[in-house]
């Protein structure tokens, strides 16, 4: 059926509704630029509530695998593309793109002008966006977006791998690859819920990750100080939304870029080794530079195409910090061995190695 795209700024385009429902769907629209990933997109839960534009104009072509998945379900509000294939080719895929879509009730529109949509998006900034099946839309899309940190963090804690090296997970909305890069690197990894990172210092863990997630991080305010409290005592990596709360429980502050950082060519600095690295990103915010005067956290990384901050280190405590994705699904590995370098800290910090 035909359906409709209502951005904000008042431009309506029509499309292919499909999986839509009789009400109006409301959201975030951002927009994702890698060819390939569709699926590990959908499933990371940082993407809660977003309607996500796929730029590359064919998605679908190698189906979907449920193995891949980042977490149990998609996560985000409604996709939008410009050809979305029934037709794949994989060896692993079990089901088509739309068919896992409308398993989970997922609304897709197609046929959509996509590179104007993207060209709007870079110019005002990541908006609001309804997707109705009517020309004449319920309601202004609404600018406010509900905070999904809430809706993804587990409820209890679970242990995974039996490794040497005991890592908290605390649970922000955790892609499963970050999980799996910590297990098959030998670790024993609990996860612990946003509601329970009171509970951590009964794990005695080795070391401690802040997971990526969904949402402003600033909006996680009444936390700061209890994760200020646990990332300097144990030694650290935060991953993106974990990166920007590290950042801001030690007083800096974060903004809103324009339209965000979604893909999987994203290229980064790192002014330790004095290297590039292709990356894999999804945030809107970042870490304000000038902020990190007042603390003793320090730009480690920054993102070549706009100098903005893309990981920190503290001058003193054994803490790393990521904006980007090192679990790199979707996109290249090049950064993995972020885990690495974490679980040196770690090993350092049981004297087991020293750490330069
Ligand atoms: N992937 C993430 O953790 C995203 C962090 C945060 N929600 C942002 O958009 O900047």
């Amino acid at each position: 059926m035909k359906g409709y795209l209502h951005l904000e700024d008042g431009s309506v385009y029509t499309g292919e509704l499909e999986h839509g429902s009789p009400q109006d769907i409301n959201g975030e629209i951002v927009f994702f630029t890698g060819m390939t990933g569709y699926q590990e997109v959908l499933t990371d839960p940082s993407y809660k509530n977003q309607i996500v534009v796929f730029t590359y104009p064919l998605i679908g072509n190698y189906g979907i695998n449920i193995s891949d998945d980042e977490s149990k379900q998609p996560q985000v509000k409604a996709v939008v593309v410009y050809e979305c294939t029934s037709q794949y080719s994989h060896y692993e895929a079990q089901y088509s793109f739309k068919e896992y879509l409308q398993k989970w009730n997922i609304p897709i529109i197609h046929h959509i002008d996509t590179r104007s949509v993207v060209k709007k998006i870079r110019s005002q900034g990541s908006m609001a966006a309804t997707i109705s099946q009517t020309f004449q839309k319920e309601e202004q899309p609404s600018a406010i977006f509900e905070d999904g940190v809430f809706e993804v963090t587990s409820t209890s804690m679970q242990t995974y791998g039996d490794g040497d090296k005991h890592i908290a997970l605390i649970d922000f909305g955790y892609k499963k690859s970050i999980l799996t890069s910590l297990v098959k690197r030998g670790c024993k990894v609990t996860t612990v819920p946003l509601k329970m990172m009171n509970k951590v210092s009964e794990l005695k863990p080795d070391g401690v990750l802040l997971s990526n997630g969904p949402g402003d991080p600033e909006k996680l305010e009444s936390y700061f100080s209890q994760i200020k409290e646990i990332v300097s005592s144990y030694p650290t990596l935060g991953i993106c939304l974990g990166h920007q709360l590290i950042a801001l429980s030690f007083g800096a502050k974060t903004k809103k870029l324009l339209f965000g950082h979604r893909g999987a060519n994203q290229p980064v600095y790192d002014l330790k080794q004095k290297k590039v690295f292709m990356t894999s990103q999804n945030h809107s915010y970042v870490v304000i530079d000038e902020s990190l005067k007042k603390t003793d956290l320090n730009t480690r990384f920054y993102h070549i195409n706009d100098d903005s901050i893309e990981g920190l280190s503290h001058a003193t405590l054994p803490i790393l910090t990521a904006q980007f994705h090192p679990e790199a699904h979707p996109g290249p590995s090049d950064s993995e061995w972020i885990f690495d370098e974490f679980l040196d800290l770690v090993a350092a910090a049981k004297g087991e190695i020293l750490y330069a």
